[in-house]
């Protein structure tokens, strides 16, 4: 394949996979099978350096900031840390560090990478004042009342050997006694549980609600001092200082004088880690020495003074029996390979995701074959490969079935597409209920109390059978239904009610039309403020909508011409739900840069980047994302990425300071 081609194509999987992980906290891939993509496409670059774009995934660190919480500048930006799966590599690592050093002396700390969020902690006069997320890795989100609920962590303290200011960096996650806890309660209420601790951290600590935080047990491991006012020479005398102040730091890690004593250190903790109470992905070496780090210095997006060894992920060996076919909320059929029961990254495994037809063919899947079983970010597994060593002969193939499992219609696979889909949409009773699952969730109207049970209940007895149907529910509806009291009725019809104040781009995305997701439906918000004017806008229109393509438009304009999805909304209407949003416009002040183009890179001191932005528009400019030749101006702040900057100096882009910036306005 074509070289360039293989590249963009890498940069938007990759740009996909770390939407999913950062934004929504999922993983649509296994750490591992990402961290290749990765790998691949920085060697490309590195092979290719012409095709290399300076905003590329492998120049930045892969979180964004939220709209829920105030986001606050990094007084010193968050990196992300360079990895890998190979000894060799961690060899060749320590060569660099070596060279770097010029033949001088050095150490290391090993520590464990422990699997959760990184966190920023800002005290001043011994007490937390801050607690930031990492972001974009130079803004983050402040999210103090959510990390005031770890229990471990001082909130003030008595120490005098700490400067006045300070800041920590450290990891925050969920235990495993509390993950498998909510889960478990979970699962009780019929509801989907937590996929992986990993996931659930990062997805807790931006909840709104704090007690809900607090409920839930969070914890943190301090692993770092940060800082021009740092009173240690080196990374161990912090973490001993910080231990004996009562942070939490983890007694796991480890003073090595050799890379063959890090290599140890490794082996040691291979098995061992899973006798941790939280999950650990690997560890970190870090040089020891301050001074010594402060010369090997950093690279757009990590520090060259410390890297992190990933364990490859594990694999297990079991048999099939057989395959269940699920439908999901949009008719797709997937195939669900059910295992004799093995033992598998600290789980037991029952059952492994195929993901399709496809899939099943590619693995030539037959009856009692033995598999083996890899497990990525999901807490579904996948199988990876037949053991063929293993095939019994005489096997039967397993063939995907032609009707729905659940109601019976002829299934259909569009051309082009991998999975079938059972079109019944309004009767096939797994779909039905799909929907309304959907409609309820978290990030849609946020229906809590009412779990997929209860659901599958309603749906069952006939009672609803549409979205519009739960606004309907009163106290006679659950009338005669074994296991609900009164006080668990009115939970539910108080969270309902709660839900028709949900915003209109939350509402949309409950909606379930298919291929609008939840930034796809802000997006669309963004644009048409409410359903009237999404439902009039003309294909043209919608198309015209940055990242909203045919595929996405198409569907919507199929959503509104079918009378039911209209019934469907009228009825929402009625019942009071936002279908509607306000949208902050921005006012014209002048047309000084009327035509212009800028990007905007660092940090600034009059502006917060947003508020640089919207200077920007109000005075007729434009603001893109990445350099080319037609782009007019560069904003450059502090800390502004290396990578940029060349490149806007080979196109001769011009670069202005914001103090030139604000000149150009009059
Ligand atoms: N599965 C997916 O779809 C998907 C998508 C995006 C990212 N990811 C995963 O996330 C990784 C990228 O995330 P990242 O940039 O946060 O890198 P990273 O998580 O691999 O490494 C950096 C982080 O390690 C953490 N850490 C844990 N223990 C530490 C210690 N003792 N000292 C210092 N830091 C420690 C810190 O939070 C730091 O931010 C990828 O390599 C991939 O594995 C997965
Ligand atoms: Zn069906």
């Amino acid at each position: 394949m074509d070289v360039k081609k293989r590249m963009d194509e890498l940069i938007l999987q990759i740009n996909r996979y770390n939407e999913a992980y950062y934004q929504h906290n999922e993983s649509l891939i296994s750490d591992q099978e990402f961290d290749n993509l990765l790998a691949e496409l920085q060697k490309l670059e590195s092979e290719n350096p012409l095709f290399a774009y300076p905003d590329s995934p492998t120049q930045r660190v892969g979180g964004t900031i939220t709209k829920q919480f105030k986001s606050v500048k990094h007084r010193y930006p968050m990196l992300s840390l360079g990895n890998t799966y190979s000894e060799q590599e961690l060899r060749d690592f320590d060569d660099r560090v070596a060279k770097g050093l010029e033949g001088e002396d050095y150490e290391y700390i090993c520590e464990l990478k422990f699997d959760g969020v990184a966190l920023s902690f800002w005290y001043e006069n011994g007490q937390l004042i801050k607690g930031v997320t990492r972001g974009d890795g130079t803004r983050g989100d402040d999210i103090t009342n959510n990390i005031k609920t770890i229990k471990h962590l001082p909130l003030r303290l008595n120490s005098s050997i700490f400067p006045r200011e300070f800041e920590l960096r450290g990891e925050g996650y969920m235990p495993l006694s509390s993950f498998e806890a909510i889960n478990e309660q979970k699962l009780k209420q019929g509801e989907a549980p937590l996929a992986n601790p990993r996931n659930a951290a990062s997805g807790t600590f931006k909840m709104q609600d704090s007690a809900e935080v607090a409920r839930r047990n969070m914890a943190c491991y301090i692993y770092a001092m940060v800082g021009d006012e740092n009173p240690f020479q080196t990374h161990e005398e912090s973490l001993i200082a910080l231990n004996q102040a009562d942070f939490p730091v983890s007694p796991t890690w480890k003073k090595c004088k050799s890379i063959d004593e890090v290599l140890e250190y490794i082996h040691s903790w291979k098995d061992k880690r899973n006798e941790l109470p939280l999950n650990t992905d690997g560890i970190v070496i870090k040089v020891n020495d301050y001074e010594q780090q402060n010369r090997l210095g950093f690279t757009a997006k990590s520090p060259r003074w410390a890297i992190a060894y990933k364990y490859p992920s594990e694999i297990a060996e079991t048999e099939i029996l057989s395959i269940s076919y699920q439908v999901g909320r949009t008719g797709n059929v997937t195939p669900v390979a059910n295992l004799t029961p093995v033992y598998l990254a600290g789980t037991m495994v029952k059952r492994a995701s195929v993901h399709n037809a496809n899939e099943m063919d590619r693995l030539d899947l037959r009856k009692h074959d033995t598999v083996f079983v890899e497990k990525g970010g999901e807490i579904i597994p996948k199988i990876t490969s037949v053991n063929l060593s293993k095939r019994k002969e005489n096997t039967q193939a397993f063939i995907f079935p032609e009707q729905c499992p659940a109601c019976g219609s002829t299934l259909v696979r569009q051309e082009g597409e991998a999975n079938h889909y059972c079109l019944n949409e309004k009767k096939c009773p797994p779909q039905i209920k799909g929907k309304i699952e959907h409609f309820i969730q978290r990030k849609a109207l946020n229906i809590e109390n009412l779990g997929v049970e209860t659901i599958d209940l309603l749906v069952e007895k006939g009672i609803i059978h549409h979205i519009s149907d739960l606004y309907q529910l009163n106290e006679q509806s659950f009338q005669g239904l074994e296991g609900f009291q009164s006080k668990s009725i009115s939970n539910i019809l108080t969270s309902i009610e709660k839900s028709k104040s949900v915003a209109f781009r939350q509402v949309l995305f409950g909606l379930g039309i298919r291929h609008v997701g939840a930034t796809i439906a802000e997006k669309l918000v963004q644009q048409f403020h409410s359903i009237e004017k999404l439902q009039k806008a003309t294909l043209e229109e919608l198309i015209a909508v940055p990242e909203i393509g045919e595929r996405i438009a198409n569907s919507l304009k199929e959503y509104f011409d079918d009378a039911d999805n209209i019934q469907q909304l009228e009825r929402l209407k009625e019942a009071g739900v936002q279908l509607s949003e306000e949208i902050k416009e921005i006012v014209l002040e002048g047309e000084a840069l009327l035509g212009k183009s800028f990007v905007i890179s660092g940090v600034f001191k009059n502006f917060e980047r947003e508020e640089l932005k919207d200077k920007i528009i109000a005075h007729g400019g434009k603001v893109v994302s990445s350099i080319s030749s037609k782009l007019d101006y560069l904003v450059a702040g502090e800390n502004m990425g290396p990578a940029k900057l060349e490149k806007a100096n080979s196109l001769s882009i011009k670069i202005i300071t914001e103090e030139e910036f604000l000149a150009l306005l009059n």
